[in-house]
């Protein structure tokens, strides 16, 4: 999958399909029944109002000429009774549509938000989260509009065409073809006019999407922005996204509206074209006036549902571009997926083996290199190596976040592969290196590592990571709201928290990465106490760069660009007098240094 960045736009992977449109009908089913009543509505609303030409052709060629005050006085009656008919219609289609709309909506964004939980790690290494952010917020709503009101718009405008001409036939026929003129023309324009719109409207839903990921990602950052004086360049950067976004705009409703003005000149000649054949054919004794008038009425209630149908085109070109994305993420597979013969994983032992396993994030830049490792059950085993030799991809593999790309991991001699992903992960409990923390109270952010835990496991499970001190002394202990990423708290404080979260899973294969590197010296030592305790029985896999943390560890691997260059226990590495006892060396001068 391409790398995507805020400024360059997401190429599209499966071109815009006609299919999409009847798949966008799936979501309008459920309420096929209000829909039919809503059009029945506007059936009626929309015939109350047509009728409107004809009461008037009615009074000038008869009621008035005749003096017939109460013949005009009942056309009069009947023409505010279909206004309020049209009024009360329209009231109903109203509230119909808005709650049909938003139920659409709100089903489209489920299946995209359930989709996204599925989605493996890569899909959201490979792209900015803006721009996925804008397919669930921003393009969903734009199709609120069309999916609810334009469907409905699209069915009542056909019918009043068809009235309408219905009613200028029976005015008169040579005049109606007359109206008719200007029809193949604005056919013409349409087509012309067809790809480069939808060109414009996708490139647009790209610049909305790079906007969305610069703003998306400037909040993000903006405690760096500030630390390091770059609001700057961050506005000059932002000018930049938002002028491209500006400009293609621009271009997308200028290509729109060359439809509208084209719409609106053509009816206009026509009506001209029509008064002139219309008023030799009065001299010709041909039709009436009130026949004339009335038949200039329908015109222009002719032109308008056309020019609804022309935004209602309009609209669906636009949606094209937002639909083609929202589908695109709801068929977007996840990569690492459980296969259809895959079996539970029975509860675990704890013996862990990676089988000569290599692994690449991108295709032919392998970052693990035939790596093997024993793990008996009940084992710590220490990862340790500079930064970015890959320790923590070694762990990610181990709870199937990525599939391998060759060799194989095997859990109590079942490869991981052939297990459901679900029945792997609750087996396992996982602290990583960038702890993160929900929005919520801090019992609710421990629990997240087993829903059902009480109380009074949560709190055991921060006791024994030495996390109950502080979360007491906080003013609402337990109950204290945190928000998204924990901000309120201290890393090493976020570090607790998420220590304790994968403690509560009482996982048989604890995996901690860089659990106490924001932790205070003091803290950390009260934690290795109990540490013993918290890895007794379960196989555990620990990162550290502080060699302090990992000393009785069972088994201690160095790794090194991707592969594992010593193996041993402290005492057998620092005998050794390789990469690892000189880490350790470094490390004590510097802390004796210090
Ligand atoms: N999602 C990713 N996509 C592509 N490359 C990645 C990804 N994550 C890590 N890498 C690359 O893989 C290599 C190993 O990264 P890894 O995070 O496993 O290192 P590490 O040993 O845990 O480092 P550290 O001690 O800094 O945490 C690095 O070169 C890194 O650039």
């Amino acid at each position: 999958m391409a790398r995507n960045k805020f400024d360059v736009d997401e190429e599209l992977e499966s071109p815009f399909n006609p299919q999409h449109f009847k798949r966008m009908l799936t979501y309008i089913a459920p309420y096929r029944n209000r829909i039919i009543i809503t059009v029945i509505l506007m059936l009626v609303a929309s015939g109350a109002n047509l009728i409107g030409p004809f009461l008037i052709k009615q009074a000038i060629d008869t009621e008035i000429p005749d003096g017939d005050v109460s013949g005009l006085t009942l056309l009069a009656g009947i023409y505010l009774a279909a206004l309020i008919v049209t009024g009360i219609c329209m009231k109903f289609r109203i509230r119909i549509m808005s709650e049909i709309g938003q139920s659409i909506i709100k089903a489209i964004r489920k299946d995209l938000f359930e989709n996204l939980q599925k989605l493996s790690f890569s899909f959201y290494d490979s792209r900015p989260h803006g721009k996925i952010l804008v397919r669930v917020v921003n393009y969903v709503n734009s199709l609120s509009d069309l999916l609810s009101n334009g469907i409905i718009n699209l069915i009542t405008d056909l019918f009043s065409i068809a009235v309408i001409v219905g009613f200028m036939l029976a005015i008169d026929v040579k005049l109606t073809l007359y109206a008719m003129a200007g029809f193949p023309v604005l056919a013409g324009i349409i087509f012309i006019i067809k790809n480069a719109q939808r060109r414009a409207w996708q490139k647009l839903s790209n610049k909305q999407s790079n906007l969305n990921a610069y703003i998306h990602e400037s909040i993000n950052g903006i405690k760096i922005t500030q630390a390091f004086v770059r609001e700057e360049e961050n506005k000059q950067i932002f000018e930049e996204v938002s002028d491209s976004y500006r400009g293609s705009w621009m271009k997308a409703v200028r290509i729109q509206f060359l439809l509208w003005p084209s719409i609106e000149n053509i009816s206009v000649l026509t009506v001209s074209l029509v008064y002139i054949v219309g008023i030799s054919s009065i001299a010709n004794g041909g039709v009436t006036v009130g026949s004339l008038v009335a038949f200039i009425g329908y015109i222009w209630m002719f032109w308008a549902p056309l020019a609804n149908i022309g935004n209602f085109y309009n609209a669906i070109i636009n949606a094209m571009a937002y639909l083609e994305r929202i589908f695109e993420t709801i068929d977007e597979k996840p990569e690492v997926v459980s296969d259809p013969n895959a079996a539970e994983l029975k509860p675990i032992k704890g013996k862990v083996t990676f089988d000569d396993v290599t692994f690449a994030y991108e295709e032919g830049s392998p970052i693990l290199k035939n790596v093997s490792i024993d793990v008996k059950p009940g084992e710590t085993v220490a990862l340790v190596g500079a930064t970015g030799s890959g320790k923590t991809t070694i762990v990610s593999l181990l709870s199937r976040f990525y599939n391998v790309t060759d060799g194989q991991i095997k859990i109590d001699g079942v490869d991981i592969s052939t297990v459901t992903i679900p029945s792997l992960r609750k087996q396992m409990g996982i602290m990583l290196q960038d702890p993160f923390i929900f929005s919520g109270t801090i019992m609710d952010n421990i629990r997240y590592g087993r829903l059902d835990a009480t109380d009074e496991e949560v709190i055991e499970a921060a006791k024994t990571v030495q996390a109950h001190d502080f979360i007491s002394s906080l003013k609402d202990g337990y109950e204290t709201e945190v928000n998204e990423r924990g901000t309120r708290l201290s890393s090493g404080q976020r570090q607790l928290i998420s220590f304790a979260r994968a403690l509560l899973a009482d996982p048989k294969i604890l995996v901690l990465d860089e659990a106490t590197s924001s932790i205070d010296t003091e803290t950390e030592l009260a934690m290795q106490k109990g540490m013993e305790h918290l890895l007794e029985g379960r196989t555990s896999f620990i990162i550290a760069h502080r060699l302090s943390t990992i000393q009785n560890a069972d088994k201690i691997l160095f790794i090194d660009n991707g592969k594992i260059i010593e193996e041993g226990t402290h005492t057998e590495l620092l005998a050794r007098k390789g990469p690892y006892y000189k880490l350790y060396r470094s490390q004590s001068h510097s802390l004796a240094a210090g």
